[in-house]
């Protein structure tokens, strides 16, 4: 029996409500890497199917990169929960050898390679939904990589809708990144962990902007526990006008990198 915390079932809980993440007759098709996010994701999902007084179905999808990954064990996980579970097969480590320059980040392009597979296969098989196990911890990491290192200010939203129409759904936004570790701990599931990531592969410096910004972070937090907080407030507070535009009409819309 899985157990899964108060805590964490409150916020997903709230967090759906408030944003309208679910709803009656929702096909969704979760990103499940097999790590301890989006393992507490498809249990969340297969929670609140149960409980929910709306219907919805969900599937879970892991996009494999061609590197010899055994992960079968998901796909008994899955079946053991009475999960839905398919594996994509594709060839994005071969290819990533190819397209990726040295130095240049490596993440992001299996970050929008794995997207395609997963709104492809979503499209082809009438998903209009795809979660993601993204984070609180996840949302900020982003802003400040993308505030400090690419001159930026943009972070990663509840809910969005792709320009091929499917909406993006990010259950977990606000749970924190220990809450989700715990659930995998407390339940003692096997997880892929960042040994999993095919960076690690190339023969290029890591980047170590996330690394460099979670640190900070986690500092920041030890002085201000209450840091978190304020963050997730502010980023629901932006009062745009005092910032260096000459015009607000320049403002870009784009939400997907
Ligand atoms: N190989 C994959 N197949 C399918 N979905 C994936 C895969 N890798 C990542 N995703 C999806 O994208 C989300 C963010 O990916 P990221 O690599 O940032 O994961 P993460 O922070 O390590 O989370 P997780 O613990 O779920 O791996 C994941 O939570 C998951 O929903």
């Amino acid at each position: 029996m899985i157990e899964l915390s108060k805590k964490i079932s409150t916020i997903i809980g709230r967090t759906n409500a408030e944003y309208g993440l679910i709803k009656d007759g929702d096909r969704i098709l979760v990103g499940f890497s097999g790590g301890k996010d989006s393992l507490t994701l498809i249990h969340a999902l297969n929670r609140i199917k149960k409980v929910a007084p709306y219907k919805f179905d969900f599937k879970a999808v892991t996009v494999t990169y061609g590197m010899g990954e055994q992960i079968e064990f998901l796909s008994n996980h899955c079946k053991e929960h009475g999960i839905e579970h398919e594996i994509i097969d594709t060839q994005i480590f071969d290819l990533a050898g190819e397209k990726i320059r040295k130095n240049s980040s490596f993440c992001s392009f299996f970050s929008r390679m794995r997207r395609g597979y997963l709104y492809t296969t979503a499209l082809e098989q009438g998903y209009n939904k795809v979660a993601l196990g993204h984070h609180l911890d996840d949302a900020m990491e982003s802003f400040f990589m993308n505030f400090f290192y690419n001159g930026t200010m943009r972070t990663m939203p509840p809910k969005y809708t792709a320009d091929n129409g499917l909406e993006v759904i990010r259950p977990l936004i606000f749970c924190r990144e220990r809450q989700l570790r715990a659930f995998a701990n407390t339940n003692e599931i096997r997880v892929i962990g960042d040994e999993a990531c095919p960076g690690l592969r190339f023969d290029v410096k890591m980047p170590h902007a996330r690394a460099t910004t979670k640190e900070l972070l986690a500092k920041l937090e030890e002085e201000n526990p209450k840091i978190f907080v304020s963050m997730k407030s502010a980023f629901s507070n932006i009062q745009l006008p005092t910032f260096f535009y000459k015009d607000l009409k320049d403002i870009k819309l784009d939400i997907e990198d």
